[in-house]
């Protein structure tokens, strides 16, 4: 293809990515602005759901980004005072209880260390340091008590005595003699070379443990743990705990094996908390595993002291040269800090998330503990996934990488600059949540018994690989130390564990008051709201999430929670303004009812009114969407997509599966849309498909398809979706073609071009049909909506694969034009969901075409690496096909 050729297809698509420049009569689809009203065109859509700017805004978004909007700013929301909101249900019998560990898998530890009176301990604030029976001490010096009697009566093994028995190991001793080989093979005098690349390497793993081990010392930890009682009392409100979660801690603490804590990160103040916590409750504090990043002057040493030890980021710097002595090292040393029974931490994410979603697990470390237990150096552990909310989170904001710009290094002038503005800030209230403690020993053996999910699979006709393989137990010298010899069903097994721990850490993740208030922005009120309205679908927005088993970090009245958690995210993120300086601007998603029962009372109001203005109670709340703005609102609010993941998944499969359909629908009308059951649940699987690097959909013990069921019936609880029993004349099971496809190997048939009809199938199909009242509809549109920024990020680089069907790009001009490209889109308001050019998620969208095998990397002569289309979608038509699918979700 020639470069005009090239450029006329790329216009075409680009075409494509722009519907709002397409002149042609476009597609009739509803959108949630619309549910209360009349079809409109697609068209239209986008021009509803662009955030339709004032021309200032407008203005900043095509040239300097940094600024703040100048919207018409009402002082009201400088005037919202900082109420912390109180706990009135401190023994939090009200709330749901969250971390009971996996019924599936680990039964025997749901039981252990759970008692009835658990779930009604309620919370404990441990920066109020309260100890009755401490004495006048205790009292009045609260740090002082602290530093001397909790939590410092242990002993940690010294950093001298654990690397004399890691340098004595036979594994060490093996890496090294292995690395002194491959050094001097095929060299002239071999042996002469051999014993100084032997030297060498053994001088080298000196040195690299003298970087790696920690040096826990109680007299620093008791200074760390009185210095930290004051300060983080001036820059939290609170931080606080479930004393029933503690409870389970510390019981199974006694247990006498490790706690291996893996707490999801979100903040450089996690494991400062993680930490501080353990300490005051008496718990041993663990070793953790810090970055070598983290490794900077002063700091480190303080670091050392506290428990951390350093590990490379990125094991082997070479791609395909294993580090061997380095890999032993690591291996070896977390094992002699196990066989001293101590307590362990690291972040199984492997960094601090960008999008505020969590990350896939990373399996070194964990394959490290599964293979201590499999070699006798423990003989159990108890692994606790665990999560910190925050109101506003602390280091910053990392809208500069979601924007595509590389992340600034670690350093000691760094370091004292962000201290000082955590100093100067609030940052409200911390809720640390712990789950249950479950045994890795448990969850082992249970993988060698056939799980009875087995058969709920088979009998849906899904082979999913086992999801626990058989391990036989062997003494290994190996895990870190290479693919060579780590057996893939061992892989499997780590890989499978670790997606549980984040499960776990997910679903124990509380949703404080800034992620609940962004979400509702983000998602139903995006062009801005009433403040009235916002604390009224606050209040529906928190009972939702406890209906779904989530607590939330506040509680109080709610009004004063929003206004906390507006306060907090401060006028970058969200303005006020008055409603007549805003005529245009309306709540997209109220129905006529509303609106008019509103003015009504707005009347009666009439003397009040003042008053409640005064309040902020009539005022105008409008998010911040501008780049990169929208990206901080957008972390805030995607803490709260897992608590609606699948229903979301759902909503957005029975949108895509009705497609044309929707817009036969008249709101409140009697006609109606009618799917198939079997079409929608496989439409879901293909968007979990899809989303598989967003999310963990179901822990890997579980069945997709009993989840989306589940998921599919809360939708039909809720009417929102209507079941209908219908007969066309059926033969064989109803989910059997569903299952067929989740059978192969990718739900979307990328690598099957089988069609369902070629298994020759005939199925009694249950039907299910939309509600089509305008309350429901909205509903519907709502849960749509919680996916449509990640669905939109994945469109947009399938898209531009299109600049690849003729030449292969370096990796990194790829990604930049992709990510300037989404930008320009947003520049010109042609985004439906501004945050759609999140480098996160267009990242992730990459590695999916890439595990999809659409396209693939090499490495040219001068050693850069390329992307490439693969084969068949260098063909125009193949691709368009694929981009095709992914659209399917953007109706
Ligand atoms: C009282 C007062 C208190 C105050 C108190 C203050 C506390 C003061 C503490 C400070 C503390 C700071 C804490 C900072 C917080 C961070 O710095 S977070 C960042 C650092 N931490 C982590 O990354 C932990 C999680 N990461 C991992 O586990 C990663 O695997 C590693 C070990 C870093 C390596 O990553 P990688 O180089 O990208 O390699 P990866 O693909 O993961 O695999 C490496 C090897 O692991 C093994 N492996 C990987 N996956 C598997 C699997 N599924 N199955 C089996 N083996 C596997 C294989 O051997 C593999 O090698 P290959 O066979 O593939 O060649």
């Amino acid at each position: 293809m020639n470069l005009e050729k090239m450029e006329e297809v790329y216009r075409k698509w680009e075409a494509r990515a722009n519907p709002a420049q397409q002149n042609s009569q476009t597609r009739m689809v509803w959108t949630p602005a619309e549910a209360g009203g009349m079809p409109i065109s697609k068209q239209r859509r986008n021009d509803k759901f662009r955030e339709d700017p004032p021309p200032e805004r407008r203005r900043r978004r095509s040239g300097k980004l940094s600024h703040p909007p100048s919207l018409d700013l009402v002082p009201e929301l400088a005037r919202f005072k900082y109420t912390p909101p109180a706990f009135y249900d401190m023994t939090g019998g009200q709330r749901p209880f969250m971390g009971r560990c996996c019924a599936n898998c680990t039964s025997g530890s749901r039981e252990m260390l759970f008692t009835s009176d658990i779930p009604g301990m309620g919370f404990r604030n441990v920066l109020k340091f309260n100890k009755p029976r401490g004495g006048i001490i205790a009292r009045y010096f609260p740090q002082i008590y602290l530093a001397y009697s909790e939590g410092v009566n242990y002993s940690y093994p010294s950093a001298g005595e654990l690397a004399k028995e890691v340098l004595g190991s036979r594994r060490v001793h093996a890496a090294i003699h292995k690395g002194a080989i491959s050094d001097s093979e095929g060299r002239a005098k071999e042996e002469f070379e051999y014993n100084k690349a032997l030297q060498g390497h053994a001088r080298r793993a000196g040195q690299v443990l003298g970087n790696m081990a920690a040096s826990t010392s109680n007299v620093v930890l008791r200074i760390t743990g009185w210095v930290l009682l004051k300060v983080l009392g001036m820059i939290l409100f609170c931080v606080n705990v479930h004393q029933g979660q503690i409870e389970m801690l510390k019981r199974a603490a006694k247990e006498g094996v490790p706690l291996v804590i893996m707490p999801t990160h979100r903040s450089h103040l996690d494991y400062v908390l993680m930490s501080f916590i353990l300490y005051i409750y008496g718990i041993r504090v663990p070793f953790v595993a810090a970055g070598d990043n983290l490794n900077i002057p002063v700091f480190g040493w303080v670091m050392r002291k506290l428990g951390a030890y350093f590990i490379k980021r990125k094991l082997d710097k070479e791609v395909g040269k294993k580090d061997h002595v380095y890999r032993a090292l690591l291996h070896t040393y977390m094992e002699e800090v196990l066989r001293t029974n101590q307590n362990m931490e690291f972040f199984i994410e492997g960094g601090r998330s960008r999008s505020g979603k969590a990350l896939a697990p990373k399996g070194g470390l964990l394959s490290v503990i599964v293979d201590a237990y499999y070699d006798g150096i423990i003989s159990d552990a108890f692994l606790v996934p665990a999560s910190v909310g925050y109101d506003k989170i602390l280091d910053g904001d990392f809208t500069n990488e979601q924007m595509g710009r590389l992340k600034k290094k670690e350093t000691f002038i760094g370091a004292l600059k962000g201290i000082w503005g955590v100093f100067t800030s609030k940052f409200g209230q911390v809720r640390v949540d712990f789950a249950e403690p479950f045994s890795l020993k448990e969850y082992l053996d249970s993988a060698q018994m056939p799980s009875p999910l087995t058969s709920e699979l088979s009998s849906h006709g899904i082979h999913r690989p086992h999801p626990h393989p058989v391990l036989k137990k062997t003494v290994s010298d190996h895990s870190l130390y290479g693919t060579d010899v780590v057996v893939e069903d061992q892989r499997q097994l780590v890989r499978g564990l670790g997606e549980h721990i984040v499960y776990d850490a997910v679903r124990v993740n509380s949703i404080m008051s800034t992620n609940l208030v962004s979400f509702l922005l983000m998602t139903k009120h995006r062009q801005g709201v009433e403040f009235s309205k916002l604390v009224e679908d606050a209040e529906w927005m928190k009972g939702e999430i406890t209906a779904r088993g989530r607590d939330v970090g506040f509680s109080g009245e709610m009004r004063a929670v929003v206004k906390h958690a507006l306060a907090l995210m401060g006028r970058n993120l969200v303005n006020t303004q008055s409603r007549q300086q805003r005529p245009d601007v309306v709540n997209e998603t109220e129905s006529q009812d509303a609106k008019k029962t509103r003015v009504t009372e707005k009347a009666k109001e009439g003397a009040e009114k003042e008053g409640e203005k005064q309040a902020g109670r009539d005022q105008m709340v409008v998010p911040n969407m501008a780049l990169p703005e929208v990206f901080v609102l957008s972390y805030y609010s995607n803490t709260v997509i897992s608590v609606f993941l699948l229903e979301s998944v759902l909503a957005n499969a029975v949108i895509a599966v009705a497609n044309q359909e929707m817009h036969t629908l008249n709101p409140g009308q009697q006609n109606k849309v009618t799917l198939s059951k079997d079409r929608v649940l496989q439409k879901a699987t293909e968007l979990c498909d899809l989303l598989q690097f967003e999310f963990i959909f179901v822990p890997p013990c579980g069945c997709l398809y009993t989840a989306l069921s589940d998921a599919l019936d809360k939708l039909i609880i809720s009417e929102i979706i209507q079941s209908e029993q219908d007969v066309s004349d059926g033969c064989s099971s109803q989910d059997s073609r569903w299952a067929r496809r989740v059978a192969s190997s990718s739900a979307w048939g990328i690598d099957d071009d089988k069609d369902d009809e070629d298994f020759g199938i005939c199925t009694k199909e249950e039907q299910i049909t939309v509600n089509s009242s305008p309350e429901l509809l909205q509903k519907l549109f709502f849960f749509q909506s919680v996916l449509g920024p990640l669905i939109e990020g994945y469109w947009l680089t399938a898209c531009n694969l299109v600049r690849l069907l003729d030449r292969d790009l370096p990796e990194s001009e790829f990604s930049s034009l992709v990510s300037d490209y989404s930008q320009d889109r947003v520049a010109k308001g042609l985004a439906i969901y501004t945050e759609s050019c999140a480098m996160d998620t267009l990242r992730n969208a990459w590695r999916l075409f890439q595990h999809w095998k659409v396209i693939d990397s090499y490495q040219d002569a001068e050693k850069i690496k390329l992307v490439h289309l693969k084969e068949p979608f260098r063909n125009e038509q193949k691709l368009g096909d694929f981009i095709d699918k992914i659209e399917a979700f953007r109706t």
